[in-house]
């Protein structure tokens, strides 16, 4: 028996002599170049939360942390991540594998907009389609001793991000909402989902969670109130991380200087990644 036995034979990968029921294992290998210790999928219920920003952040805090750091954009029909960088430049293929590009930082990424002649070419692409470019992503790209991978979700809970986490092997999941969605809807198939893939749930993170006035201090929800805590503690999940609307952010993201933003709401969600190495 491994030493690290988790008496859970559907989640484990190991071959030992006690496995009382068979792998089960659609995953892909990665390129034999790479190097990719841990990955964590960050995803939402529905675009324009914040998902790509809170993805692109936690990989900044973490990168600052002193990790190799990259990002896989799965989410190929809304690429937000090159531009949130302002990488302008393409990822170079060899009949080897694709090298990834890397931010003004160090972080490694792959997008489909960093293979498009131009970025805003649309894909207008099938779900199969769609879920094969991901996994690509995965095995053909050759990804250079990375400590923390995040992936770039698609929204929701269909058919692409099902694939998606088939084929690669994910070690978490962040759940990104903001309050005026259905957050007990959307954090329940997250659940499910992530329960289906035998992935545990690191937490979720609030986005758009308030607005902090500049003239008297004082927090207005602006999308009405939040109902975070009272989801989490049903599912016994933290809340990692409640983010404020702040134009600085959409400002950052738009000129391409997401790594020159200063906010630590992140900081304290590296911190518990950071604890995913010691497992
Ligand atoms: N806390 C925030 N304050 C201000 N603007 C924000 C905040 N979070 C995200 N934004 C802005 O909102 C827009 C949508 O964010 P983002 O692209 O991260 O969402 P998303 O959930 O990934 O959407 P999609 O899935 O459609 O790509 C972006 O312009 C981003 O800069």
């Amino acid at each position: 028996m491994s030493e690290n036995c988790k008496q859970n034979c559907n989640s484990c990968s190991e071959e030992c002599a006690e496995r009382q029921k068979p792998r089960i294992d659609f995953s892909e290998t990665l390129h034999e170049k790479s190097c990719v210790k841990k990955v964590i999928g960050v995803v939402s219920g529905k675009g324009g939360v914040g998902k790509s920003f809170v993805t692109s952040m936690l990989a900044v805090a973490m990168n600052r942390l002193g990790y190799r750091t990259a990002i896989l954009d799965a989410d190929v029909t809304g690429p937000s991540i090159p531009k949130a960088f302002g990488i302008k430049e393409r990822a170079l293929v060899s009949d080897e594998g694709v090298i990834p590009v890397k931010s003004k930082t160090g972080i490694q990424m792959m997008s489909v907009n960093l293979l498009l002649e131009h970025d805003t070419d649309p894909v207008v692409w099938r779900g199969p389609i769609l879920a094969n470019t991901v996994k690509q992503f995965w095995k053909d790209v050759i990804w250079d001793h990375v400590d923390f991978m995040f992936i770039d979700m698609p929204p929701g809970t269909g058919d692409v991000p099902l694939t998606v986490f088939q084929s690669i092997a994910v070690d978490g999941l962040i759940i990104v909402t903001s309050p005026q969605e259905l957050v007990s809807m959307i954090v329940t198939k997250a659940v499910k989902m992530a329960e289906m893939m035998n992935i545990p749930i690191i937490g979720l993170v609030e986005n758009m969670s308030y607005y902090r006035c500049p003239d008297n201090g004082k927090n207005y929800q602006i999308f009405g109130e939040s109902h975070i805590e009272e989801i989490a503690g049903q599912y016994h999940l933290p809340v990692l991380a409640r983010i404020p609307i702040d134009p600085q952010i959409s400002t950052a993201c738009d000129r391409g200087m997401i790594e020159m933003l200063e906010g630590n709401w992140l900081d304290s969600t590296a911190r518990t990644v950071e604890k995913m190495e010691e497992e």
